[in-house]
């Protein structure tokens, strides 16, 4: 990626357009074979399930899915099984299922799903993790600028998955870095959705091998995806909130380099 100006990084790692409304937006991303998605269902509910796109019959045949809610109350059906799911909580799909429906409670007050679903090697069981059920773990400081709380969903500690880690964290009132110290973590890819930040407001993200650092300029409700090569952390010009997701052989989210902000480039 050295060299890549600033379209080229944008093209490559931003996700800018996967919300709109009563559409399903996918995107193969290829870096570990992530899809990242978002779905807003207003008026009609939106299914997943054709595996074509995929190379399997059923989409969830070879794959494991969270899906995280970050608007108005909405339903995710399982095969079957219903789930109420309301802002910031998160629904885990296992290997095997052979539909998923998302619908909203309200079409004027839609849910919007932001989904990531990676290849799986087991069937485990879905189920719904709702905010309160989620671990939270509180970092930074005030006087720094990076007090957040980080809610891990999808993790071990809390309900199990095959490869998949997903968890949102919140910036506190006032603070604005996420991610502090930066980090890669050669054995995980990463991929981060900022949502609640304001129409006129812009996460700074930063990406790249730390030597090589660039900034991307993120929108509410846009994408950024984290080979294991590159640092991940950003700094928003307001108030934002982000959902992030990993998949990788090592599930230990300590299992981290971090990096000394005196040595990025
Ligand atoms: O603010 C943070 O710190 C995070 O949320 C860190 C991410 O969860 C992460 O990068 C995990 O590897
Ligand atoms: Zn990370």
């Amino acid at each position: 990626m050295v060299g890549a100006d600033n379209q080229r990084l944008r093209e490559d790692f931003l996700l800018e357009t996967l919300f709109e409304k009563d559409r399903l937006n996918l995107v193969y991303t290829h870096i570990d074979r992530m899809i990242v998605g978002g779905a807003i269902p207003a008026e009609a509910a939106l299914e997943i399930s054709d595996g074509a796109a995929v190379g399997t019959e059923g989409f969830f045949d070879a794959r494991e899915m969270g899906i995280a809610n970050l608007g108005g109350a909405g339903v995710v059906e399982v095969d079957g099984q219903r789930f109420e799911v309301a802002n910031r909580d998160v629904v885990y799909v296992g290997r095997g299922t052979k539909a998923v429906t998302l619908s909203s409670l309200a079409a004027d007050e839609p849910a919007h799903f932001y989904m990531n679903s990676v290849p799986a090697g087991v069937d485990l069981p879905s189920v719904l993790i709702t905010k309160a059920q989620s671990k939270p773990v509180t970092m930074g400081d005030e006087a720094r600028a990076n007090k957040r709380t980080l809610r891990m969903y999808i993790h071990p500690e809390v309900s199990p998955s095959c490869l998949l880690l997903m968890g949102i964290t919140q910036l506190a009132p006032g603070s604005i870095w996420n991610t502090e110290p930066p980090h890669v973590h050669e054995r995980r890819m990463e991929a981060y959705l900022y949502f609640d930040l304001a129409p006129e407001d812009r996460v700074m993200h930063f990406m790249g091998e730390p030597s090589e650092v660039r900034a991307l300029s993120v929108a509410n409700l846009q994408g950024v995806l984290s080979p294991a090569w590159s640092i991940h952390m950003g700094a928003g010009t307001g108030p934002y909130a982000f959902v992030w997701g990993m998949t990788g052989e090592n599930q230990a989210y300590n299992d981290v380099t971090p990096v000394a902000i005196v040595d990025l480039r």
